[in-house]
């Protein structure tokens, strides 16, 4: 953070060796003061303290919505609610069925109501005795009471059938998305822009219920201001103007003010992102020591000052404008309602109405109001939420360039040789190639071991062999065949592989374990084995539950384990898979001295009969392999058994030789 080191610098030079005083007074004194022979650091800016933030992704509808204009919103809005109708369709049918119905039926009584309104008008303001005027307009009045209650039970079943399809809605989409997310190639992965799509796309799950939701929410506000106009134009013709006038100018303006509004909610989410970045520096842990140990109280605090000062300043010019914007859309309502009772005094007054139709529009442009704002409301919703859901339909689509291709092939037999020839692998923006036309082979039940220093590709040469990565160039062949003409799901059913980075399961230790080889039945007796050849049993009887302990915090009565003893649990679900080809990737890194002894003991076991890959940097364990590849930069620069790379004296000598040294130093 640039703007940060710069302002901190001088915030600390302040404080701590005098100079400091000339930022101070840098910031006091007008740029025209003095300052004679002293170089002037300017005052920081709040915006160059913390500069600009990146956009983020779960502020994409807001920001869309407040950046559209009138246009961009309504060119985009019908392909959104097209989504939204096709998401509700296939997550339920008959529900969406069932609410489009209802809530049109509820638009139908709401235009029958009044009509049936202007009847009872029109026998209550006929001539006559009162008691016959309401007698007379008992009927419409039944009517009207009917079209009441079938409208209210409408409404329930439309918020019945929108509870049960939402649910739907979001299982849905999600599901497509793990769907996606656990079928995409490893390589994906190493694309940033990807996993960031990946993130946005999770926020789009939720989007997808909102934008069905709103989606309803303004299916039903468009009904019911089409059945009032409908019901107007039945009442007359003419009363269609007082219902365009008393709500174009209106519900413009509240477009205009919904607009604003999300402007107003992006800079107030402006300042909140930059108060976390400050609460991180001041309220957490992790800057608790420093701060102190440095005095940074008062610069973070004066930083605080100014990033908030000016962030309010900004927030603050918003909100006037959507005062001022809102005040506007208030007075342009009142203005068209003014306008529609003119012009119904001047119809009335011209004998071109009767006095019960233009009661009728009062009560018509009433609803037809209530209607026009909650449709302006959900326009704003659904096109805030629906860009949410289109980062959700982005990811998707470039998740499937990212799946492996569908094809049939065998299922690959046991093991005899495998072949990796001049193999390159490149990672997305690396000049230099992980892997550089790698060539070497191996046979069924060797031991082979890669060495190198840190960084010089034995994980990514692992992880092709594994089938995990497809090489950018050159082949790997099992039994002779390459292995993109194997059928991969079967090719990887002859590999365990215990990964380097592994990750920590938040399941029991027995599942961690049974997780090795899922498709087969969980079998105590199978699952402690594999834990006692890797040295994981004792430490697993040890938990509070045994077996039964949850290995996560997050859990009630879970448990976390140490580095080692992670590496123990994820040694033994490779061990349990029992699988002809077994690679490890640095597994004793973390184990202490007796459960490495145990763990290499258990691996020299499968020499003769099993074939295992072994990467590791503590060299004595790997004296015994049959092969030993060494790598450097990305290429094998050597090969041979212990006996003859010593003997070669090359770079495997040279770090068997350091590391022999630092034991012999202490002997
Ligand atoms: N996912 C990735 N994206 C980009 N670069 C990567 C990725 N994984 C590894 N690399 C780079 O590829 C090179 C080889 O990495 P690799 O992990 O294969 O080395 P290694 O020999 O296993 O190292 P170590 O001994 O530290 O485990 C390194 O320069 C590393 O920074």
């Amino acid at each position: 953070m640039p703007g940060l080191s710069h302002s901190g610098s001088a915030g600390l030079t302040n404080r701590r060796i005098g100079g400091p005083r000339r930022v101070a007074g840098a910031r006091r004194r007008p740029p025209s003061g003095t300052g004679r022979g002293v170089t002037r650091i300017p005052a920081p800016r709040a915006d160059a303290v913390l500069p600009e933030l990146r956009p983020s992704w779960w502020e994409t509808g807001v920001r869309a919505r407040a950046e559209s204009g009138m246009l961009g919103l309504f060119t985009e809005l019908p392909g959104l609610i097209a989504k939204a109708v096709r998401v509700a369709w296939r997550a339920d049918r008959m529900r969406t069925v069932l609410v489009t119905v209802a809530t049109a039926g509820s638009g139908a009584m709401a235009a029958f109501g009044l009509i049936a309104t202007q009847r009872v008008l029109i026998e209550l303001f006929a001539g006559g005795p009162t008691p016959d005027r309401v007698r007379a307009a008992m009927p419409a009045l039944v009517w009207l009471a009917a079209a009441a209650a079938v409208r209210g039970a409408l409404g329930m079943l439309t918020g019945y059938a929108l509870n049960g399809l939402t649910p739907r809605v979001h299982l849905l989409v999600e599901r497509e998305l793990f769907e996606h997310t656990t079928a995409v190639d490893l390589k994906a992965f190493d694309d940033d822009t990807f996993a960031e799509g990946m993130e946005r796309a999770t926020r789009g799950t939720e989007a997808a219920i909102e934008l069905v939701q709103n989606t309803m929410n303004l299916f039903a506000g468009l009904v019911s201001l089409i059945a009032v106009t409908v019901a107007v134009i039945t009442v007359h013709p003419l009363l269609l103007l007082a219902l365009l006038v008393a709500t174009v100018p209106t519900g413009y303006a509240a477009l205009r003010a919904g607009h604003v509004r999300f402007q107003s909610y992006l800079a107030s989410s402006t300042r909140r992102r930059r108060q976390w970045v400050l609460q991180r520096l001041m309220a957490e842990r992790d800057s608790a020591a420093e701060l102190r140990t440095y005095g940074l109280r008062g610069f973070l605090l004066g930083l605080y000052d100014r990033v908030m000062g000016a962030q309010i300043a900004a927030e603050l010019r918003v909100a006037q404008r959507v005062t001022t914007t809102t005040s506007v859309g208030a007075a342009i309502g009142g203005l068209a309602l003014t306008g529609v009772y003119v012009l119904l005094g001047a119809l009335l007054l011209n004998g071109r109405i009767p006095l019960a139709a233009a009661a009728t529009c009062v009560i018509a442009v009433q609803a037809a109001q209530r209607s026009l704002a909650q449709v302006t409301f959900q326009i704003d919703r659904v096109y805030a939420s629906g860009q949410f859901f289109n980062e959700y339909v982005r990811f998707l689509t470039a998740a499937a360039g990212h799946l492996p291709e569908a094809r049939t092939a065998p299922a690959p037999e046991p093991l005899r040789t495998l072949a990796v020839e001049h193999v390159c692998l490149s990672y997305p923006d690396r000049d230099r190639p992980a892997l550089d036309d790698v060539t070497l082979g191996i046979r069924a039940g060797e031991t082979i071991a890669l060495v190198g220093e840190n960084g010089s590709g034995k994980s990514t040469l692992a992880a092709i062999i594994a089938g995990l990565r497809a090489p950018t160039s050159g082949t790997i062949h099992w039994n002779g065949r390459p292995y993109p003409e194997w059928d991969s799901a079967g090719l990887l059913a002859h590999i365990a592989v215990a990964l380097q980075d592994h990750n920590r399961w938040p399941f029991s230790a027995a599942t961690n374990i049974a997780m090795g080889d899922v498709d087969a039945p969980a079998d105590p007796r199978r699952i402690e084995a594999a834990a006692v050849r890797a040295a994981a049993h004792q430490m697993i009887e040890d938990l509070p539950h045994g077996y039964d302990t949850l290995l996560d915090r997050t859990f009630k009565d879970g448990q976390d384990l140490s580095g080692g003893q992670w590496q123990r649990i994820t040694a033994a679900r490779a061990f349990l898979r029992d699988a002809p080809l077994l690679i490890m990737d640095e597994p004793s890194s973390a184990l202490d001295p007796r459960a490495e002894e145990a763990l290499f003991r258990a691996l020299r076991g499968r020499q003769g009969t099993h074939t295992t890959i072994l990467i590791t940097h503590r060299l004595a364990n790997i004296t015994h392999a049959d092969q030993i590849f060494v790598l450097d930069r990305g290429a094998l620069v050597e090969s041979g058994t212990h006996h003859e790379l010593m003997a070669a004296d090359g770079l495997y000598a040279q770090l068997f030789t350091m590391q022999a040294a630092g034991y012999q130093a202490c002997a």
